[in-house]
């Protein structure tokens, strides 16, 4: 409850959608801060799909971006310049707003990224890896919802139902195939793709074994951050 007893936060975990984009939350969007010491009027990122301003609906039920323009008929928005947002379809959108950082903001109008060039990749400001990792907060999310609910058939449930030996398990086996397709990947670019998709099974099996032993990601992420030099 707030300081004085107005308004009440409960965090709840929604059993479907809560959005209207069919979202299970509105607050389904990344903004990446400026870094400090970046330049005055440094741009803000968000990433999600939907309009930026709360857009209205259109009569066929897509909706307006908040500049007038309408989404397209799969969710995704069209760009100022004619070209739509990611294949996947989380539009990546970019706010044009100029920021002063001590609270004020100058509207302008809202443009539409899709590529990592779009998010400044290069520029020093914010990496494609940046937007990306969200990723791993919205599998952890699931993971945990996982843990709670043990939804029958869900591969999630049969690890936690086997216990940590099994996890333990998964985990080593994850990390030898890791290793094997390093070595491939030395080899080229098919190789490489069989390393990307290695360490994504590494890595979820790890988070399901962190959840399973009973720490977070941000156990470990603070002993990154203290001994990142
Ligand atoms: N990211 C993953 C993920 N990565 C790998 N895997 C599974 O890990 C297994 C690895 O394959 P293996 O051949 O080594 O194992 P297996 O023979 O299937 O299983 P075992 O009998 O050896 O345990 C495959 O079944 C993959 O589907 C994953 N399963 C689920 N997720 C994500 O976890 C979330 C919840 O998934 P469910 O619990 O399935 O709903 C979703 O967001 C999924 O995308």
């Amino acid at each position: 409850m707030d300081c004085d007893g107005d308004a009440v936060l409960y965090l709840v975990s929604p059993a479907g959608p809560a959005c209207h984009t069919g979202e299970t939350s509105c607050f389904f969007r990344t903004v990446l801060h400026k870094p400090l010491g970046a330049p005055e009027n440094a741009e803000t990122s968000m990433r999600g799909h939907g309009p930026v301003n709360g857009g209205e609906a259109a009569s066929d039920g897509s909706e307006a971006t908040s500049d007038g323009r309408e989404a397209t008929s799969d969710g995704r928005e069209a760009a100022s310049d004619g070209s739509e947002a990611t294949s996947d379809g989380k539009a990546v959108l970019r706010s044009h707003e100029q920021v002063d950082f001590e609270g004020s903001a100058s509207p302008a109008t809202p443009q539409f990224a899709s590529t990592a060039e779009d998010f400044g990749q290069g520029e020093g400001l914010f990496t494609s890896s940046e937007v990306n990792a969200s990723i791993v907060s919205d599998l952890w999310r699931t993971i945990e919802s996982r843990y709670r609910d043990r939804p029958q058939g869900a591969y999630t449930t049969y690890l936690f139902e086997h216990g940590v030996d099994k996890i333990a398990k998964k985990v080593g086996e994850e990390a030898v195939e890791v290793a094997l397709a390093a070595k491939n990947a030395m080899t080229g670019a098919s190789g490489q793709a069989e390393l990307a998709s290695e360490s994504a099974d590494l890595l979820y099996h790890l988070l399901v074994l962190w959840k399973q032993a009973g720490i977070t990601p941000d156990d470990v992420f603070e002993v990154l951050r203290d001994r990142h030099r």
